[in-house]
């Protein structure tokens, strides 16, 4: 096994501290009891509970009762003989300052009495008195032909239980398969578990399903969310060149080389245009998850750990590629003040290394309402492939929008007549031409004295609610006037 081979070099190398941060506690016992047994190492664990006990070679109780870190570390430090002792639960601990020496003490005794300390925790921060002394060892992950293995483990397991076998097809196992990778054995079989107990098969619906749990897993929820609610395309009325610039890139995202592979784009123009409708159909026609990045949720979650934790999104949203990362409002994060202390900066700077080195099949779509906040960092070609301008709707477009949210809500838009809707609406954005369609529809339900059955829309009642509407365009004129200028030559037009 590759783990115990590679743990193997990392105690020849003579390293004091060993730091295993893993949720998998009982593998990593597994590996070091085996790893004991191989060097013939005495191997002693302490918990808080527990204190500190023999394993390995049988237990033997009462070495060392005490639940107190401190004496546990003095024990060791006093005993002649030399071992593996492995801490599990001293994560709340270890920064001490009688722990920090104590642990130091032990460590500096490695060369001459062979003790080796391991601190295993699902999380650990190392002092930096023991940085020098110390190396971090990861558990490997498994790889798509063991996490096969792992289905048809669990496949095999549910038929000899219930007397069925587990359904499913080929290129539903292959994104299931997929979508496991960067979870550990016990976390992967517990997804696979559970997408087949339910229904007694691996279908499409359990591919998003297992995204989501797996985000949920990596405790990135509310910073980094999964979004169900994807479009298409066709839900999108106008854009045209936004689209078509999408699809001309949509084999190179799935299939092409990493330098080759499109980066992503920012999306700009006034609110309610329709740029978060256009980031959610990017995943949906290209058939990929869609990760909402929550750039204000990084900051308030994880005050002081802002950049580690951006960092850990993205690498997770590489674990989830193929897909899509909207990053909504990016100015808010991007835009800094004097407050912040450079935390903006640094977030800047830790997205743009991570779009030029990432290497997996990423796309991300920014989105932001007022381009002057960001830095000029972000927008230099090369940066993401485009910026875009979506600017508000023309009369051809506006009738497109119509048509797609009567048709959503069950009425006959050729019922209507468009023209002399798209006459009334100008200087609407998409998102106030629905809310004209929603105002009429509750309007006529009024007037019907029925909330039941569905009202038939009139374009007199779609007119009157659009002439009851004051259009962003009219209070905002300024700033659309400002967006427009900043515009002309440096994006291109989504419309
Ligand atoms: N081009 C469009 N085609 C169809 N529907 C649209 C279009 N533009 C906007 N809408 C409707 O308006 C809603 C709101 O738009 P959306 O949230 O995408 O705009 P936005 O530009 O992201 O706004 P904000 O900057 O306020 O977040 C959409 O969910 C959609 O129903």
């Amino acid at each position: 096994m590759q783990d115990v081979h590679d743990l193997a070099l990392m105690l020849e190398r003579h390293t004091p501290i060993l730091v295993i941060e893993t949720h998998e506690e009982p593998r990593a016992l597994d590996l070091l009891t085996r790893l004991a047994i191989k060097r013939g190492a005495a191997l002693q664990q302490w918990t808080l509970t527990d204190g500190l006990r023999r394993l390995g070679f049988g237990e033997e109780p009462g070495l060392e009762q005490s639940e107190v870190p401190e004496r546990a570390l003095l024990h060791i430090k006093q005993q002649q003989q030399g071992g593996i002792f492995v801490f599990c639960d001293l994560h709340p601990f270890i920064a001490e300052p009688q722990i920090v020496r104590l642990l130091k003490d032990i460590a500096l005794q490695h060369m001459h009495a062979g003790k080796t300390l391991v601190l295993l925790s699902h999380r650990l921060e190392v002092p930096d008195e023991l940085m020098r002394l110390s190396a971090r060892f990861q558990l490997q992950l498994p790889n798509e032909q063991q996490l096969m293995t792992l289905v048809q483990e669990e496949a095999r397991r549910y038929a000899a239980h219930s007397g069925t076998r587990v359904k499913t097809d080929e290129p539903t196992l292959k994104r299931l398969v997929a979508n496991l990778r960067g979870l550990t054995y016990s976390d992967a079989r517990r997804l696979i578990r559970g997408a087949i107990v339910d229904d007694g098969a691996i279908t499409a619906e359990d591919v998003p399903e297992v995204s989501r749990a797996k985000l949920q897993l990596m405790d990135m929820d509310g910073v980094m969310g999964f979004e169900y609610d994807t479009a298409r395309f066709g839900d999108v009325a106008g854009l045209d060149s936004m689209k078509q610039w999408l699809q001309q890139r949509q084999q190179a995202f799935l299939e092409a080389d990493t330098d080759l592979r499109p980066k992503g784009m920012l999306l700009f123009g006034v609110q309610g245009s329709g740029k978060s409708l256009a980031a959610k159909a990017v995943a949906g026609s290209w058939g990929v998850p869609l990760l909402r990045l929550d750039m204000g949720a990084l900051y308030n979650k994880f005050f002081g750990e802002t950049e580690r934790n951006l960092r850990e999104a993205l690498q997770l949203a590489e674990l989830m590629s193929p897909c899509v990362v909207w990053i909504d409002e990016i100015e808010k994060a991007l835009a800094g003040d004097s407050q912040d202390s450079g935390v903006s900066q640094r977030l800047l700077g830790t997205l743009l290394t991570w779009l030029a080195e990432r290497k997996q099949p990423v796309f991300v779509v920014a989105t932001a309402n007022n381009i002057h906040a960001l830095p000029p960092e972000l927008m230099r070609k090369g940066r993401l492939d485009e910026i875009f301008f979506v600017d508000l709707p023309d009369a051809s477009v506006r009738e497109a929008i119509f048509r797609i949210h009567l048709g959503k809500r069950g009425h006959d838009a050729d019922a209507v007549d468009l023209g002399v809707l798209a006459a009334a609406t100008e200087g609407f954005s998409g998102a106030e031409i629905e809310q004209v369609v929603v105002a009429a529809w509750y309007a006529s339900a009024e007037a019907g004295k029925t909330m039941t059955t569905e009202p038939l829309l009139t374009t007199q009642q779609l007119v009157a609610a659009a002439n009851a509407t004051q259009p962003l365009s009219v209070t905002m004129a300024e700033q659309l006037q400002r967006l427009r200028l900043w515009a002309a030559g440096r994006a291109v037009s989504a419309n």
